[in-house]
């Protein structure tokens, strides 16, 4: 089929990027709008919902509401920025690794996670910048000049973004019939948290030796916002047969999917899908990937456990104990467990998330 230049291509593609593959599988995510989610649409609600339960992924569209334009320039600024902070040397990129002090802020270099239970490490370079840091909530981290310099930039995503969280949160809660605002009093943007932006890079990869560039998993927290240019993301969907597919990257969208405290919180009801970064698919392959992510947690001092005050989220089963951890604990205990340069022994499941309730394989 020849596809070069049609409009789907012109609405489907980055200008200036090489186009997504038509030839491979791909996941078929709901596209749903954020006008008409901020509008309070009932069936764009219930279709929300259903994807939160079904999948645990969605696009929205930012196109159609000014929440959202403002966002999707946001992120531009930000790639741009995200170029430009990996553009330094990988020395004083170092000098940003907090991981020794137990902190999941700040570089990680590429190779520094263990991506399967063989052994097989990581290719791909991220800094993560925490949200406290840029709302003067916790004292700043060192960071490079690139980011002192860009504060602003990174506050006015990190709002936007937020405000796309409060807002998923919120249809959840009210479609899961909790009393009003549960969710959003876990996540409140002035408390101490784990939420972070999350600046990504993987450069492209020997043609003949193109592996997976971050490692297979479910997002620690409650709501992820992401952007795409490239492909490279894949999911999982639910089912022992179930095989790998491809995000296809969309323009004047983002990517929006649940993680584990989401499936802890309703007791697996919601679904946190396992996804990894694999090479950018066909002529995708031989250009630089980046990407860029805003995790949203739950406050550090919540207890990730089911949530009473809803008659649809399950109760336990007869013999299921729950794990007292809290949002924090859980958080550096998945984004550490992993590294392979802390001097300890990586005990891989020990580090797992909720990717066997994402299955959802009976046993
Ligand atoms: O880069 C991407 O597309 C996804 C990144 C991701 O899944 C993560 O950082 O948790
Ligand atoms: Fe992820």
């Amino acid at each position: 089929m020849q596809s070069h230049g049609n409009y789907t291509d012109i609405q489907n593609n980055f200008p200036g990027l090489p186009p997504f593959p038509d030839d491979v599988p791909t996941a078929p995510l709901l596209r749903l709008s954020l006008g008409k989610l901020l509008a309070g649409d009932a069936t764009e609600c219930e279709r929300l919902f259903q994807a939160s339960i079904e999948i645990g992924f969605f696009y929205l569209d930012l196109q159609d509401s000014d929440h959202g334009i403002s966002l999707l320039r946001d992120a531009d600024n930000l790639f741009t920025i995200g170029e430009r902070l990996f553009e330094l040397n990988l020395e004083e990129k170092m000098r940003y690794d907090f991981s020794a002090q137990n902190s999941y802020f700040g570089y990680k270099r590429p190779g520094a996670v263990v991506v399967d239970k063989q052994g097989n490490v990581d290719r791909n370079e991220f800094y993560n910048v925490s949200k406290d840091d840029i709302m003067r909530i916790t004292d700043p981290l060192p960071a490079p000049e690139v980011l002192r310099r860009s504060r602003d930039q990174q506050e006015s995503f990190m709002l936007g973004s937020h405000g796309i969280v409060t807002l998923v949160l919120n249809i959840l809660n009210d479609k899961l019939n909790l009393p009003e605002g549960t969710f959003a009093n876990l996540h409140r943007r002035q408390a101490v948290s784990g939420d972070q932006i999350r600046f990504i890079k993987a450069p492209p990869q020997p043609i003949d030796d193109r592996r997976t560039a971050l490692g297979q998993h479910t997002d620690f927290g409650s709501v992820t916002v992401l952007f795409n240019r490239l492909g490279g993301l894949q999911v999982l969907p639910p089912g022992a047969d179930a095989e790998w597919v491809y995000v296809r990257p969309l323009p004047g969208h983002a990517v929006i999917n649940l993680g584990d405290a989401m499936v802890k919180f309703t007791n697996g009801l919601l679904r946190s899908n396992i996804h990894r970064v694999a090479a950018p698919p066909g002529i995708q392959g031989d250009s630089t990937r980046y990407s860029l992510v805003y995790f949203a947690r739950p406050e550090d001092s919540v207890m990730l456990r089911r949530l009473e005050g809803s008659d649809l989220i399950p109760p336990m089963e007869k013999d299921q104990v729950e794990e007292e951890i809290n949002s924090k604990d859980w958080i550096i205990r998945r984004a550490l467990g992993r590294r392979v340069d802390l001097g300890k022994d990586i005990d891989y499941e020990k580090s797992a998330g909720t990717e066997q309730t994402s299955r959802r394989i009976k046993v």
